[in-house]
C-alpha cells in the first residue's frame, strides 16, 4: 500500500532534486516522472512538499523502500493528487486525516456487509474505530465527478447540532473517502416516507 506521497519540485531549472526540509524525506524523480525513487529507507515519511510551496502537508506515514512504481500503484498523476491533498488539508483543516490502514480495518475491508446506504457520492459503510466509535464511511464511486466531492465537503463544513458531523477524510490512491459519525437511528425518509 502506497500512499499519495511525493516531493516534486518543478520550481527551479533543476527541478528533479527537491531539497528536504527538517522531517521531510528528500526524493529524486526519474526522467519518466513516473517513478520516485527514496535514497533511504523511510518509515517516518509524514510530509510533503509541494511545487516549492513552503506549505508542508501530513502525508501519513508508510515505509519505502527504494524505488516506487506510481502507475502500478494507480497513482496516474502525481500532481493532481498532490493538490487534491493540498485542498483538502485546507478545506478540512481541524478534521482528522485518516489512513486507508484505518479505513480498511474499520469497514473490514469495504466487506458488502458493512455496506448500509448508497447515495450520489457512493456507497456508506458502517465501521467502527479502534476506541469503539461508530462512523459511516462515505466512499466515493471511482466516477464520482469531483464536484461531488467537493459539494460533500461543503457541506460537511456545516457544523450545526442538527447536521451529521464531519470527522476527517482519507484519500488514498483514487479513494475519497468521508468520515462522519454514525447516526443509529437511520435516515430522516425513513421517518417522513415509511
Ligand atoms: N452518517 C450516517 N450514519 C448512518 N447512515 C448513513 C450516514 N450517512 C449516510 N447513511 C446511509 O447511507 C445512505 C446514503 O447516504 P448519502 O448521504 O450518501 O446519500 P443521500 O443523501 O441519501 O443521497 P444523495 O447523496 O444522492 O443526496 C443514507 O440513506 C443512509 O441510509
Amino acid at each position: 500500500l502506497i500512499p499519495l506521497i511525493a516531493l516534486v519540485d518543478n520550481s527551479t531549472a533543476d527541478s528533479r532534486r527537491v531539497k528536504a526540509d527538517e522531517g521531510v524525506l528528500s526524493v529524486v524523480t526519474d526522467s519518466s516522472n513516473h517513478h520516485i525513487r527514496f535514497p533511504t529507507k523511510s518509515l517516518e515519511l509524514t510530509k510533503i512538499r509541494i511545487q516549492g510551496a513552503t506549505e508542508l502537508c501530513n502525508a501519513g506515514e508508510q515505509p519505502f523502500v527504494g524505488k516506487v512504481d506510481l502507475r502500478e500503484q494507480n497513482i496516474v498523476d502525481i500532481e493532481e493528487l498532490v493538490e487534491l491533498c493540498t485542498r483538502m488539508e485546507e478545506a478540512c483543516s481541524g478534521f482528522t486525516r485518516f489512513g486507508f490502514c484505518q479505513i480498511l480495518d474499520a469497514t473490514d475491508n469495504f466487506s458488502e456487509k458493512m455496506i448500509v446506504g448508497w447515495g450520489g457520492f457512493g456507497k456508506v459503510y458502517k465501521g467502527q474505530l479502534p476506541g469503539g466509535l461508530n462512523v459511516a464511511i462515505k466512499r466515493a464511486d471511482e466516477h464520482a465527478a469531483m464536484l461531488e466531492v467537493n459539494s460533500e465537503l461543503q457541506l460537511a463544513k456545516l457544523q450545526h447540532a442538527n447536521v451529521i458531523r464531519l470527522l476527517g477524510w482519507c484519500i488514498h490512491g483514487k479513494e475519497r473517502i468521508l468520515v462522519y459519525e454514525f447516526m443509529q437511528n437511520g435516515s430522516l425518509d425513513r421517518y417522513l416516507c415509511g
